[in-house]
């Protein structure tokens, strides 16, 4: 049996606490992979963060081959395989995720600089923490001796919502649904793309048969789930984002399914006219560890500007993350 090292900062959060018994059970990396966990949270969260560890212990999971917990981060992240950064502050109600900008950006300079000194690289990173894609953009520039490819941020919470919002639509499962594309940031500015996507088979726009819904409402749902889930739940989304990000990291670990694609967060090389060099969710593939941007897609103009919007959203992002 294989044994991978699993880091989670954050983890005496929400979604730490959703997260953390679907990794320590197999959903993530497989029946067959053995865990070693560490778990990173701030020292004010230092008796939380252990009452999670002994939950976990107490949990007797079989999969679990060691567990440690703290708050340095140049113990904790040492040496890992996989890094899960929820750690951050979380968007409240009323707030705009470009106002946590500032704050996060702290964080995952100086946990770029830990990971540049105690990373392998090897490390494959997934930012969580919003604002996702520029914390991630942040965090890889200050880990340089980590490759770019190995920092993406999490849009798979937004490409699951489609998927969801599609197969409702219809009367189909989420598992009928595929190919449904997620450009861009994720916020509010996202493009939920559906023109290359099927369900049961068939293109999703004549199945929906419904323009006006698929062009307006069904985008903005997307677009807005997370600021309902806080105006509903008064806390961000955490079930859904914990699941998202165990989808995530499988794909990206173990290859995603022949004939489909998954959205991911990624340093663009300048596919799609996107800037290379900023953090923009695309149609992705994995193979052996890696993703691949999905080439050739037809993008209508309709899209074009939605994608060119996100983009314009990140680009101001990441001017603002570098000029402080
Ligand atoms: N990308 C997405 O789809 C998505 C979805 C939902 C939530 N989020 C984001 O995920 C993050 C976590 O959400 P949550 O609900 O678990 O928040 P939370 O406030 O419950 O937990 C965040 C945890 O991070 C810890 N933390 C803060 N600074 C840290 C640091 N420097 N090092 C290590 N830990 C640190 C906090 O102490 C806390 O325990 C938030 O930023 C949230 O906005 C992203
Ligand atoms: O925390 C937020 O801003 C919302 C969260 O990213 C979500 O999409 O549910």
């Amino acid at each position: 049996m294989s044994v991978v090292k699993v880091g989670v900062t954050g983890a005496a959060g929400q979604i730490g606490y959703s997260i953390l018994p679907m990794i320590c059970s197999g959903q993530m990396l497989g029946a067959d992979t053995k865990i070693d966990l560490a778990l990173l949270d701030i020292p004010q969260c230092e008796d939380a963060l252990r009452g999670v560890a002994m939950e976990i212990s107490d949990s007797a999971f079989p999969l679990l081959n060691s567990l440690k917990y703290g708050s340095d981060p140049r113990e904790i992240l040492r040496d890992l395989d996989v890094i899960i950064f929820l750690g951050g502050f979380p968007r409240k109600a009323g707030m705009e995720r470009k106002e946590l900008l500032q704050r996060n950006m702290n964080i995952f300079k100086e946990q770029g600089a830990a990971l540049n000194e105690v990373g392998k690289p090897t490390t494959l990173c997934l930012v969580v923490a919003n604002p996702a894609n520029t914390n991630c953009l942040v965090l890889s520039h200050h880990a340089p001796n980590i490759p770019k490819k190995n920092f993406t941020a999490m849009t798979r919470l937004d490409h699951n919502r489609a998927s969801f919002q599609i197969a409702n639509k219809v009367g189909a499962l989420t598992i009928d649904v595929k190919n449904v594309a997620i450009w861009g940031n994720h916020s509010s500015t996202q493009y939920p793309d559906v023109n290359h996507g099927t369900v049961r088979g068939g293109a999703i726009r004549p199945a929906v048969n419904d323009d006006e819904w698929l062009n307006g409402e069904f985008i903005s749902c997307v677009q807005k789930r997370g600021a309902a889930i806080i105006a509903a739940r008064k806390l961000s989304s955490a079930m859904s984002a914990a699941k998202a990000a165990v989808d995530h990291v499988r794909d990206w670990f173990l290859g995603t399914k022949e004939g489909e694609w998954v959205s991911m967060g990624v340093i663009s090389d300048g596919s799609y006219g996107i800037d290379a060099g900023l953090c923009y969710s695309f149609p992705c593939t994995c193979v052996n560890k890696e993703w691949h941007i999905v080439q050739g897609l037809d993008i209508n103009e309709f899209s074009r500007d939605k994608m060119n919007l996100t983009k314009q959203e990140l680009t101001e992002e990441r001017d603002e993350a570098f000029s402080a």
